[in-house]
């Protein structure tokens, strides 16, 4: 057995937690040889309902997981954590804009980046979920300046995972056999879901999935607006997805894949995409937490103006969100 890992989750009394922490302390995240010490942060007010989801975990049996203490402390929260899931924020409710969420939530990953800057071991890898996703990270990212830029990621593996199954039901496969689904830029209804370069095990997808009216008029909008159809059937946020593509995401990123994979990363200047802004790419894992942004796969004159329209809404979050962070003096 390795020595154990200490994992912290942030929101850990909400939905999306209570679906992920099962995945976790069974080792489906992190392998079945890897103890690991839960420290689960949520808000004085949700301590008693955390408590309980304490017990459940008690219950499970669970044997690697060694330790589980539980905080409303954001600073104990982060101590010699290895890896922080940080899904704790304030998730859109039917009849709330994505803008709405910008402002109250960044404050959160304001301070989660101070107290991962002053505690959280240098090696820490990091995930936020809590929505906006992209520029919660780029907050984080900043005010956590010790730590390098390419252990923070966010998670657009959700939206990887909704465009591969759309994509086996319309060929009647397992999702399993559909490859190179791209997603770029934003989690939002900007995004740009890219079949460009997608293949199944017998090839490249049929004429009829690249079709440009297709494309425009089903894949593409469906796709931007799953998280709102969800909003609106369930009254609540997607969770068990959402927990699902958390375990997908941590698991290709620490243990590797040899499959191409979507990650909210921070850009280098890849692509054209201004350095700094968390950006959706497809990506390689190596392991360890390591990644590459694929390079030299661009995408064609039809995905263009979608590319631009997600980029200008992640240079104007970035500067909604920093316009309050940030003394006036530094921007
Ligand atoms: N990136 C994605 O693909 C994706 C997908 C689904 C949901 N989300 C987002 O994930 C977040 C969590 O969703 P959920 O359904 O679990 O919500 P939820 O409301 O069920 O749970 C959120 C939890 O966060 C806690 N919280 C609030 N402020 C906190 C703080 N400052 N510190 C610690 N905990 C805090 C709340 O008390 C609550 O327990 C939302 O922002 C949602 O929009 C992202
Ligand atoms: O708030 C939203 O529109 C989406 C919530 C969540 O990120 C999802 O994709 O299901």
């Amino acid at each position: 057995m390795d020595m154990p890992m200490r994992v912290t989750v942030t929101g850990a009394a909400g939905q999306i937690a209570y679906c992920l922490l099962p995945f976790l302390a069974r080792g489906d995240v992190f392998g079945t040889d890897q103890p690991i010490e839960l420290v689960l942060l949520d808000i004085e007010e949700a301590q008693t309902s955390l408590r309980g989801v304490v017990m459940e975990l008690e219950d499970g049996a669970y044997p690697l997981v060694s330790v589980i203490h539980c905080t409303s402390n954001v600073s104990e929260a982060f101590v010699d954590c290895d890896v922080a899931v940080l899904l704790g924020a304030f998730p859109r409710k039917l009849g709330m804009e994505r803008r709405d969420l910008l402002l109250q939530n960044a404050a959160i990953f304001k301070e989660q980046g101070e107290a991962i800057h002053k505690y959280a071991k240098r090696s820490v890898r990091v995930l936020v979920v809590g929505n906006p996703a992209n520029t919660n990270a780029a907050v984080l990212a900043h005010f956590a300046s010790a730590i390098d830029k390419k252990q923070i990621t966010a998670l657009s593996r959700l939206d990887q995972n909704r465009a591969t199954s759309f994509i086996a039901n319309e060929l009647k496969v397992s999702p399993s056999v559909v490859k190179n689904v791209f997603v770029w830029g934003n989690h939002s209804n900007t995004q740009y879901p890219d079949l460009f370069h997608a293949v199944t095990n017998r090839g490249p997808l049929p004429d009829w999935l690249r079709d440009e009216n297709f494309l425009r008029e089903k894949f593409i909008p469906i796709i931007q607006e799953r998280g709102a159809a969800v909003i609106k059937a369930r009254k609540l946020s997607s969770a068990m997805s959402a927990a699902n593509a958390v375990a997908d995401h941590l698991r290709d990123w620490f243990a590797g894949t040899q499959d191409v994979v979507n990650m909210v990363v921070c850009s280098d200047g890849s692509y054209g995409i201004r350095k700094g802004i968390f950006f959706s790419f497809p990506c390689y894992c190596y392991g360890n937490g390591t990644f590459e942004i694929v390079p030299h796969f661009p995408w064609d004159a039809f995905g263009d103006p979608y590319i631009q329209r997600t980029k200008q809404e992640l240079y104007k979050e970035w500067d909604q969100a920093f316009a309050t962070l940030l003394p006036k003096s530094s921007l």
